[in-house]
């Protein structure tokens, strides 16, 4: 059994989410570049990635998975049923780590039966270790290669395991939500820029904003309503924005996303 001082993993697919991934294990030294193999569809294209990174560009998914001990399945999810069946020889002894939307366990049962397999759903920041990665409870995986996924997985940020019927939703909240707080932090740099505020500047000061605030809430477990409450000062300029973004139906408007995915 391999330990992440030996293990090769390679990518089925090496998009925004795998390259994310392999970034991170990079950043991190738990995997280095030469022990990471990707395949993906236009295989020139692939080795411009992989080689900037250091990493093995292979031709086939065969060839990949004959090369690594962990496969992360990083396809769109309507490929899998056309692309994986394909390689199910290989990947029989192999460790499969999915992180496809919407592809639990049973879909992986369904397709490679008998296979050992782990469902996941990670976002973007797992670029640079700051990741949360949900992780459905129910696996075929062995003991040992629970504890070697949770190495890997836990080296690109916060693992959360839950239960199949919640994956879905946990996958939406930590997979999807990156896009929603990117647009946060574009509008508010608009309108900084609106005043006066240089672009990059902008930039700079919202997204440390929504960094310093979302680690000021890790660290002490605060209510995000007495956060709020700690800002706006009575008859303050807070309170001014407060009521403007509830008129504009702020909270309504992220719940209103979620349910259009999940809905
Ligand atoms: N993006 C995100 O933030 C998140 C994505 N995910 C999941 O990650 C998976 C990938 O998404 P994402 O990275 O965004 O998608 P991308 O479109 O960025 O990447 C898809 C990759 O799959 C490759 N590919 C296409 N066809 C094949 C094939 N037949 N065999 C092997 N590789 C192939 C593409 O190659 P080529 O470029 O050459 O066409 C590309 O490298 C999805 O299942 C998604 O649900 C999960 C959480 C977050
Ligand atoms: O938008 C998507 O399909 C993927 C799944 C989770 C985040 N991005």
């Amino acid at each position: 059994m391999p330990t992440t001082d030996d293990v090769k993993v390679g990518f089925i697919g090496f998009g925004n989410m795998a390259s994310a991934m392999a970034d991170g294990w990079i950043a991190s030294g738990v995997v280095p570049g030469n022990r990471l193999y990707a395949c993906a569809n236009r295989y020139e294209a692939l080795c411009e990635r992989t080689e900037s990174r250091g990493m093995h560009a292979c031709a086939s998914g065969e060839e990949l998975v004959r090369a690594v001990d962990v496969v992360v399945v990083a396809i769109k999810p309507y490929l899998i049923e056309d692309v994986l069946p394909e390689l199910a020889g290989a990947l029989a002894n192999k460790t499969i780590i999915s992180v496809a939307a919407g592809w639990d366990s049973k879909g992986y049962e369904h397709i490679l039966p008998g296979t050992h397999h782990i469902s996941t759903v990670p976002n973007t920041p797992v670029a640079i270790c700051e990741g949360v990665i949900a992780c459905e409870r129910k696996t075929t995986l062995s003991g040992e290669e629970a504890l070697l996924v949770h190495e890997l997985l836990g080296a690109l940020g916060t693992v959360v395991e839950v239960d199949s019927h919640l994956l879905s939703i946990a996958g939406t909240i930590g997979g999807c939500s990156p896009a929603f707080i990117a647009m946060v932090i574009e509008a508010l740099g608009d309108a900084a820029v609106k005043y006066g505020i240089p672009r990059a500047t902008a930039y700079e000061m919202v997204s440390q904003m929504v960094a310093g605030t979302a680690k000021l809430q890790l660290a002490t477990g605060q209510h995000p309503g007495a956060m709020k409450d700690a800002v706006c000062s009575p008859g303050g300029t807070t309170i001014k924005g407060v009521a403007a973004l509830e008129a504009a139906g702020m909270r309504s408007a992220f719940i209103k996303a979620i349910d259009a995915i999940e809905g």
